[in-house]
């Protein structure tokens, strides 16, 4: 029995394992990348898994549980998982054999890291997904066995909304309810107006303009869509994303008819919040825009919303009315905007720790 077993033992305490808690005092500071979640495979049990788990979760779906549990069972999970299989197979990366949000938001991580190394070297940045893996528990247990104390939580959202910021703050929330000794936690604001964003999104997409064969005539500003009942809940994603279009096309210096918004991804027979992508790209394509570009300012990151949805079906809707020529610009990806939007976002919150 070691010394410290017997000093717990004499006292009436239970003897104390040294594993069982984080290192004494070492003063690290962690950084914790927060993204959605993403399916393990292709497969039909894969999606399963996670269209379960992530159409199970009360911030995104609101509907009560009396009539969202048979339709999430019998009907949802029967078809949903084999069709969203097949648009995951058509974006996969097979090398890695993973969906291009677990790839990137990897790479997002060690950029920061690299970033950050050498601003101070108690830094340790790691990434967690909501949904599926690696789970923001495990992140957060490791981090704590590496010696951070302090932790900032960095929800990749620039415009908040319930059903993704709050329920990657929920789920961090309720892994640390089980701990004993709990770090100390900080979380970064949305950053939707945050110049350092405003500023990386406007130059990545005027790169990008640059490098394409065309000059657009329309550039369409593309949001992921909420149902309308969010906003009249309270929830302020709509008001952040407006707000980001305006400073946005101000930092383009386009005026509304050349840079324009919509939101995208509708699930369910619910109004969403309007107008929606897909018929905004028909009516464009409708009235003789030939020339179109569509931007995902919204996700840190490319996914199955943006390679899929604007990538292939989008356009092929621009081109069956009409369109011509028309570009689904990258998000901000591992770019070097998005590096230095990080860094300069993630050190600001992180004053008064380093
Ligand atoms: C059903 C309700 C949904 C709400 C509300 C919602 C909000 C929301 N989602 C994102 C970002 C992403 N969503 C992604 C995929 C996705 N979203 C939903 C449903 C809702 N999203 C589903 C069911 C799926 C899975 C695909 C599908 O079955 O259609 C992704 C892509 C993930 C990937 O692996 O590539 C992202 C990113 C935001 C920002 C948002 C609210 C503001
Ligand atoms: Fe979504
Ligand atoms: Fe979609």
């Amino acid at each position: 029995m070691t010394s410290v077993a017997t000093a717990g033992a004499g006292n009436g305490l239970s003897p104390h394992k040294p594993t069982d808690h984080p290192p004494v005092q070492s003063g690290r500071i962690g950084v914790l990348l927060l993204n959605l979640g993403t399916p393990e495979g292709t497969d039909y049990w894969s999606m399963r898994r996670y269209l379960k788990e992530f159409l199970s979760d009360r911030r995104v779906i609101e509907t009560s549980r009396l009539i969202w549990w048979p339709v999430l069972n019998f009907i949802i999970l029967t078809r949903r998982p084999a069709a969203k299989g097949r648009d995951y197979a058509s974006i996969w990366n097979t090398q890695r054999n993973e969906s291009p949000l677990k790839t990137i938001t990897r790479a997002q991580t060690e950029q920061l890291a690299a970033a950050l190394a050498g601003v101070d070297g108690r830094i340790v940045v790691d990434w967690a997904m909501r949904y599926g893996h690696p789970a923001i528990e495990d992140r957060l247990k490791a981090l704590q066995q590496q010696g951070c104390d302090r932790i900032l939580l960095v929800p990749l959202y620039p415009q908040y909304a319930a059903a993704t910021t709050a329920t990657a703050m929920d789920h961090a929330f309720r892994a640390l309810m089980k701990m004993r000794w709990q770090p100390a936690i900080r979380a970064v604001p949305p950053y939707y107006a945050d110049p350092a964003y405003i500023g990386a999104v406007a130059a990545s997409l005027k790169k990008h303009l640059a490098q394409l064969d065309f000059e657009p005539e329309v550039i369409l500003a593309s949001f992921h869509g909420t149902p309308k009942d969010c906003l009249l809940k309270g929830d302020p994603y709509y008001c952040q994303c407006h707000a980001t279009w305006r400073l946005l096309r101000e930092a383009m210096g386009l005026p509304e008819e050349r840079f324009r918004m919509s939101f995208q991804s509708r699930f369910g027979k619910d109004e969403w919040l309007r107008p929606y992508t897909d018929e905004t790209i028909i009516a464009l394509a409708r009235s003789g825009v030939k020339r179109l570009a569509v931007v995902t300012p919204g996700f840190a990151a490319d996914c199955l919303e943006t390679l899929e949805e604007i990538g292939v079906e989008n356009a092929g809707y621009f081109r069956e009315n009409g369109g011509e020529q028309y570009a689904a610009i990258p998000c901000l990806n591992d770019s070097p905007e998005n590096g230095e939007m990080l860094r300069r976002i993630v050190l600001r919150e992180l004053q008064g720790w380093i």
